[in-house]
């Protein structure tokens, strides 16, 4: 142990998740083969020495290089092996004998996480330090586990074979995403649909790799989408501690948004358990989209009875009505298309989570003004930016004129006439200006502006 040998290990420390049939308190217990029996800890961690520690990444990249001597590539064929989740030695230190902390990520009731310089190496890597207390150590084994097995997809966070326990922590070792989580590049407004095609392609890439293995992430939302290039060409999948063999009986994830659940799991009952199915990761994917193109989700709920939105949509979604829910009226038909797919109530109907990218070709956003009635067209423009920032721009327009009103109201009250400059006047008296300066000025120039010039 100790040695960091990049598949990838990434797991989800931070809450007590409904595990694998186990209590509600547990994330997972039933397919967890794992020998250490006590709910906390292994009995007899065996404690490494810093010599004994090698971090074996490659260089300071943030993302690690799968062509690396230290990326050892799995089993295409894993033969379900993946399910197993094998028993690992979690040696006791404490942070500092390896490594620099230099920043604290994030930090929840349940986990820490750390940007950290491992020492040995002097190898920037993030520790996801979960509180012993509030997990168990199968718990901190499944999500490990299940990142490391699945880290060399390309769009799936990379973990490195490091898991150590502290005296307060489970800890294990991760690549580091350098533009931190999606809602922390989202603007109120959501993203330009190429940046959302970008990004949604990969993530599909990703999700449709874990349902080829039979297994289910369960908590997709933005949080869980880390950013390693600004641009988002480089976008990867992580926290796994959710992370569920296809059919198995759980319980609800704890701790997500609500607007993330699908109808089918918001209406069982606290404690009762059902199936988890690929489907539900087609649901978030659909909510995910929309909160990517918007910068917000679609309802609060998808509660047909208490929420507004989701019946609204719900009615289009199952034909009941033509009508186009007001806040989906900016999107094309082509992508309202996509979206009854992933978004359908009923779960049987719902599409694979690779179907998105039937639609990578069409344009995504017609530029509607998604609130009222009389929703008009407002440009078909190439570029969806003019729609985004349009609402921005008005309202920019009408603080100006509020600014003017209180400006002309301020020199009144000290007697000063702020009438309307001639901008004609203006533009002579600086042509007369620029040719006594200089000599070969050419008074036909064209091109002269007068800039920002105070009006009425
Ligand atoms: N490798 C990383 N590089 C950069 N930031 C990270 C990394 N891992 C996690 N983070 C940041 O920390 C946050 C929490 O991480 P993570 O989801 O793994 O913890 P968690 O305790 O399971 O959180 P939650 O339960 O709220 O989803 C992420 O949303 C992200 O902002």
């Amino acid at each position: 142990m100790g040695t960091i040998e990049k598949r990838s290990f990434s797991f989800r420390l931070r809450r007590s998740r409904a595990g694998d049939g186990g209590s509600t308190n547990s994330r997972n217990s039933n397919n967890n083969s794992s020998t250490c029996t006590n709910n906390n800890r292994c009995n007899s961690p065996q404690t490494p020495t810093s010599t004994s520690m090698k971090l074996e990444v490659p260089n300071s990249n943030a993302s690690v290089s799968r062509r690396s001597s230290i990326y050892r590539k799995p089993d295409k064929d894993d033969s379900g092996l993946i399910h197993i989740i094998r028993d690992i030695d979690l040696p006791l230190m404490s942070f500092t004998d390896q490594y620099n902390i230099e920043k604290v990520l994030a930090e929840g009731c349940f986990a820490k996480i750390l940007l950290t310089t491992h020492r040995p190496t002097q190898t920037k890597v993030v520790l996801k330090a979960v509180h012993a207390e509030l997990t168990t150590i199968q718990e901190f084994q499944k999500e490990f586990h299940f990142n490391y097995e699945l880290s060399h997809q390309r769009n799936i966070l990379s973990a490195y074979n490091v898991a150590f326990q502290t005296k307060d922590y489970y800890v294990f070792a991760m690549e580091h995403a350098p533009y931190g989580d999606l809602a922390s590049n989202l603007g109120p407004n959501g993203l330009h649909e190429n940046a959302a095609k970008t990004i949604t392609e990969q993530l599909s890439s990703a999700l449709s790799f874990m349902h080829s293995k039979n297994l289910v992430h369960r908590d997709l939302k933005l949080e869980n989408v880390l950013v390693f290039t600004p641009d988002f060409s480089r976008v990867k999948l992580c926290d796994f501690g959710a992370t569920t063999k296809k059919g198995t009986l759980v319980h609800k994830v704890k701790h997500t948004w609500t607007s993330f659940v699908p109808p089918e799991i918001l209406e069982i009952v606290k404690n009762e358990r059902f199936h988890c199915l690929p489907c539900s990761d087609s649901w978030q994917f659909g909510i995910l989209l929309y909160h990517i193109l918007t910068g917000s989700p679609p309802w609060n709920a998808a509660n047909w009875v208490k929420d507004a939105n989701y019946c609204n949509f719900m009615k289009y979604e199952q034909r009941k009505t033509t009508k186009i829910p007001d806040n989906f009226r900016r999107f094309s038909p082509r992508l309202m298309r996509c979206f009854r797919k992933y978004l359908s109530h009923d779960p049987e109907d719902r599409c694979k989570v690779t179907e998105v990218t039937k639609y990578m070709k069409d344009r995504w956003v017609e530029c509607r003004v998604a609130t009222s009635k009389s929703a008009i067209l407002v440009a078909p423009t190439p570029d969806q930016d003019s729609c985004i920032y349009l609402n921005q721009r008005e309202a920019r327009k009408s603080q100006e004129d509020d600014n003017k009103q209180r400006l002309r109201r301020m020199m009144s009250t000290y007697g000063l006439d702020h009438s309307p400059v001639d901008q004609n006047a203006v533009r002579k008296r600086v042509l007369d200006w620029l040719a006594t300066c200089d000599d070969n000025f050419d008074r036909e120039i064209e091109s002269l502006v007068i800039v920002d010039t105070p009006t009425q």
